[in-house]
């Protein structure tokens, strides 16, 4: 009798099947299902996925009570069969467990290598490869075809992150653009963990060694292995120049014989640390921008005012810097307002519960899996007035910012988990939208409306526009 009472005061949940339980609900857009459940259910409901017992919480408030006031009791991460082979072993920082290696880790990459002072020194970086950008979308304008957004922004990320990150320019490295945007691509999808074995640990890897994933997973693995040890052997001969990069930075640490938690900094520590690099950085930045642009375009009156913001602001310099983009505050609303509509990651990345705690008087257990569901409460009309329409000023005459403070707006998500790299990743979307929107005017191709923009989503840890974004450059004279 005990045990049942106990059972009664957890969250609801919708009935569910033997052995799967509701994994049959999650759909192809898991965000999308679960926040449709969560209009029946409430803001904090359980699921069976699987043999895991799993709470979704769809609020402001709950998401405050989770990532806030009980952030202690449920801040490790579950252990996930693509994230372990990615991070050999959980050593990076996105998928470790709440360990002392992991707070060292996360401080010391805090303090060394997401710091505003390294941002700041890879700006030199950010400008030649934006200047690459700017023209090649400047010949496309003159010959008036489509530019390819959603692929222009990625080869722009890739190329700051392998320039700040591996000291090398893109082009000279193992993997060629198109293997290397698959890579990356399939790596969100793994990290994405909704995979047979992550739900049944006894018997699921049979499945996906059927469906094959398992050994597109091995493939990818080995890949970026390939890549990691490429990139040492660069730096061990000495023969590349320009400031220290994030390899360099590990390697020195390596050799000083840094301790991290239980032990020594090691090569696999390394791969496992760039590895989040690579994941964290290109997709998150690039998928930002598309979503970005893409509103922009479905609202010419906010994409007009953000342009003449941008122009008056810049004046006839048409070199950006960090300090001009600092004043750029509809801009910085405008993306805002896009983070709220299309968080890079809609469920964050899932939590797991270590002691006992209450969300609304509901008793979550130990070992529980917990995910934000920061998608729905972008679209919680008892937070937001009109929440399907892309209002930037909303945001005027209120505080709410992006960084893990409000929880009605949680892009980079919150407490002990926060990514860490919040300045470098906001700067970047900044820079690149505003030299995008300052050097071009942009139309639909031919024959195409506004109403015919798509809004599909792609399914993964990291949620993209589905389809490529194509629009017609016109240059500004200024
Ligand atoms: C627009 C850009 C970015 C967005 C929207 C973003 C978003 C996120 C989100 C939602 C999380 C999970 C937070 C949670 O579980 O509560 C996260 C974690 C993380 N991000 Fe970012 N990120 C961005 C840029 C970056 C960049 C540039 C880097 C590295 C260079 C990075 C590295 C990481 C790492 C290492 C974690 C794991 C933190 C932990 O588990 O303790 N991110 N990010």
């Amino acid at each position: 009798a005990f045990k049942r009472k106990k059972q009664q005061r957890g969250p609801p949940s919708p009935p569910g099947f033997p052995i799967i339980g509701n994994l049959h609900q999650l759909g192809e857009l898991p965000h999308q299902s679960l926040w449709r459940l969560s209009k029946t259910y409430g803001p904090v409901m359980f699921l069976k996925l699987g043999r895991v017992p799993t709470v979704i919480v769809s609020s402001a408030d709950t998401a405050k009570q989770a990532l806030k006031t009980h952030d202690i009791h449920c801040c490790s991460r579950p252990s996930l069969v693509g994230p372990r082979e990615l991070s050999y072993n959980y050593l990076d920082i996105a998928f470790a467990p709440f360990d002392d290696y992991w707070k060292e880790l996360k401080k010391m990459c805090v303090q060394e290598l997401f710091s505003a002072k390294r941002v700041h020194s890879i700006q030199p970086i950010k400008d030649e490869e934006v200047k690459k950008l700017i023209d090649s979308v400047a010949a496309s304008a003159s010959q008036q075809t489509p530019v390819n957004l959603s692929e222009k922004f990625l080869s722009l990320t890739v190329g700051v992150i392998c320039k700040a990150a591996f000291g090398v320019s893109f082009d000279a490295t193992v993997l060629n653009n198109d293997r290397f945007d698959k890579l990356i691509r399939e790596s969100f999808l793994f990290l994405g963990s909704f995979s047979a074995s992550d739900f049944f640990p006894n018997g699921g890897q049979i499945i996906d060694r059927l469906t094959g994933l398992q050994g597109r997973r091995e493939r990818s693995v080995k890949d970026l292995d390939t890549f990691y040890e490429q990139m040492f052997d660069l730096h061990e001969q000495g023969n590349k120049e320009g400031v220290e990069d994030f390899v360099d930075l590990l390697l020195r640490l390596e050799k000083e014989e840094t301790v991290l938690g239980y032990g020594k900094l090691t090569r696999n520590h390394i791969k496992a640390i760039l590895m989040n690099v690579l994941i964290g950085a290109i997709g998150t930045s690039a998928i930002t921008m598309t979503w970005t642009m893409t509103e922009l375009m479905r609202n010419p009156r906010a994409m007009k005012k953000v342009q003449s913001e941008i122009r008056n602001q810049i004046g006839n310099k048409s070199v950006i810097t960090l300090d001009d983009t600092e004043k750029l505050h509809y801009l910085k609303m405008v993306i805002k307002e896009t983070w709220r509509l299309h968080p890079p990651a809609p469920l964050l990345v899932p939590r797991e519960v270590m002691s006992e705690f209450e969300i609304n008087g509901y008793k979550i257990q130990p070992k529980t899996r917990l995910y934000v569901n920061v998608w729905a409460i972008g679209r919680d009309p008892d937070t937001w007035k009109d929440p399907d329409v892309f209002l930037p000023e909303r945001f005027i005459d209120n505080n709410i910012d992006a960084k893990g403070q409000s929880f009605e707006l949680l892009p980079f998500g919150g407490g002990r988990r926060l990514c860490p790299a919040i300045y470098m990743g906001t700067t970047m979307v900044e820079f690149g939208l505003a030299n995008m929107l300052y050097h071009f005017d942009w139309k639909l191709p031919e024959g195409m409306g506004v109403e015919d923009i798509d809004m599909e989503e792609s399914p993964g840890l990291n949620v993209s526009k589905k389809n490529e974004l194509l629009l017609i450059p016109v240059k500004y004279l200024n």
